[in-house]
């Protein structure tokens, strides 16, 4: 898109990603820019978190400090922002203390009249745009810049609960009570994640992941009904549109955390995303998975000491080692979810150092 970026110097994790079986695993953790980190922290004392995300600047420099850090060991970037972004451009409110609160969630489906008929995303999220594309220059090809957004199961969650919630009771009343209404918002959030992900990749971002975060909080049977349709609306849907601009495609992972493997499988991703409570083998020998797999380490793993962390890392090895060679496909390392802030930078490092040593020709 007129962007004149610097070549890619490490293209392990898009080769994995296309399916490629590569001479070691490509390794990024999800959540790698945050509060685990001292430079992150330091940031965060003057900034307020969506002021961070709002401001390319700071965005851009919290995205590459891992990449800093970790130079040499780490074979992605993703770019620092957030998935309730998507609600916020739909008019609403969003803070974070600490953890996510909408002081005006939906209630009932009368409240959907508060949402715009149309959102203009390059006015709306545009400053996510700025911050790929000052990222893409930033990173001077050391290595990829992965985009993301949330899945429309789980901004829809956020959105009626509120915050999070453990029972999710608000959320999937609206499931059972008003299907159609709830059906027609996963489509509506769907038509403007698909807006949101082409114009990250117009700005920079070279491989698309979609959180759906709390997919495992639905039945087989009702993620089959509610979260499928839209999951593969927005993989046809960034592909039809990124071919009708001319422009290259990106691998689209599909993280749909705790949801039935065979499920994911038939959304149209080219990376599938595990987490631990998922076995790779099973996945690939019962499940008909013929996709690349990312994954799937415990991330309280890290939490173990050095001996624990490799001993886990060579096990996690060995079995994707065995199961690639069901499917053939590539795998990418990383944690079965985000990491946590209480774990050692240094103990990081030595998972990636790990992953490094025992992915080798796997
Ligand atoms: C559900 C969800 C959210 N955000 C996200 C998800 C899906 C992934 C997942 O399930 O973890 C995705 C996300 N959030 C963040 C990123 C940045 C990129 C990365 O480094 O992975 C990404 C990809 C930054 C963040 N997003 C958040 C932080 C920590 C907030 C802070 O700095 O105060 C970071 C670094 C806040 C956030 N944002 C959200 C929650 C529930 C929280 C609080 C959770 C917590 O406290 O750990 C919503």
């Amino acid at each position: 898109m007129g962007h004149d970026f610097p070549p890619l110097k490490n293209d392990l994790l898009l080769r994995a990603a296309w399916g490629e079986q590569t001479d070691r695993a490509p390794v990024w953790v999800m959540r790698q820019a945050g509060r685990y980190l001292p430079e992150f922290r330091k940031v965060r004392e003057d900034h307020e978190f969506f002021e961070i995300c709002r401001t390319p600047e700071l965005a851009t420099e919290i995205t590459v400090q891992p990449i800093r850090r970790y130079t040499g060991l780490i074979d992605a970037a993703i770019i620092f922002s957030d998935i309730l972004v998507i609600p916020q451009a739909l008019g609403m409110e969003v803070l974070m203390q600490p953890g996510p609160v909408f002081p005006h969630p939906l209630d009932t489906p009368a409240d959907l009249a508060r949402l715009p008929d149309k959102v203009d995303v390059d006015e709306a999220l545009g400053y996510v745009f700025d911050a790929i594309t000052m990222t893409r220059k930033k990173l001077e090809g050391e290595v990829p810049l992965i985009g993301f957004c949330g899945a429309p199961w789980t901004l829809m969650m956020y959105m009626i609960e509120g915050g999070g919630s453990k029972t999710l009771q608000k959320s999937k009343t609206w499931l059972f009570k008003y299907p159609d209404e709830s059906k027609a918002l996963l489509r509506r959030l769907a038509d403007v994640c698909v807006e949101f992900l082409v114009g990250q990749v117009k700005a920079g971002a070279q491989l698309l992941q979609i959180f759906d975060s709390n997919a495992g909080d639905l039945s087989p049977y009702d993620f089959e009904t509610f979260s499928i349709p839209v999951l593969r609306q927005m993989s046809s849907g960034v592909r039809d549109r990124l071919a009708s601009l001319g422009i290259a495609q990106v691998p689209l992972t599909l993280f749909a955390k705790g949801a039935s493997p065979s499920f994911a499988a038939r959304c149209g991703y080219d990376v599938i995303g595990l987490s631990w409570t998922q076995d790779p083998l099973d996945v690939v020998n019962n499940h008909g998975v013929d996709a690349a797999l990312q994954g799937n380490l415990d991330p309280t793993v890290l939490y173990g000491g050095r001996e624990a962390i490799e001993r886990e890392v060579e096990r996690m090895c060995k079995t994707f080692r065995s199961a690639r060679g069901g499917v053939t496909k590539g795998w990418i390392a990383n944690l079965g979810h985000g990491i946590t802030p209480g774990v050692d930078p240094e103990d990081l490092k030595w998972f990636f150092e790990c992953i490094h040593k025992y992915s080798a020709h796997a």
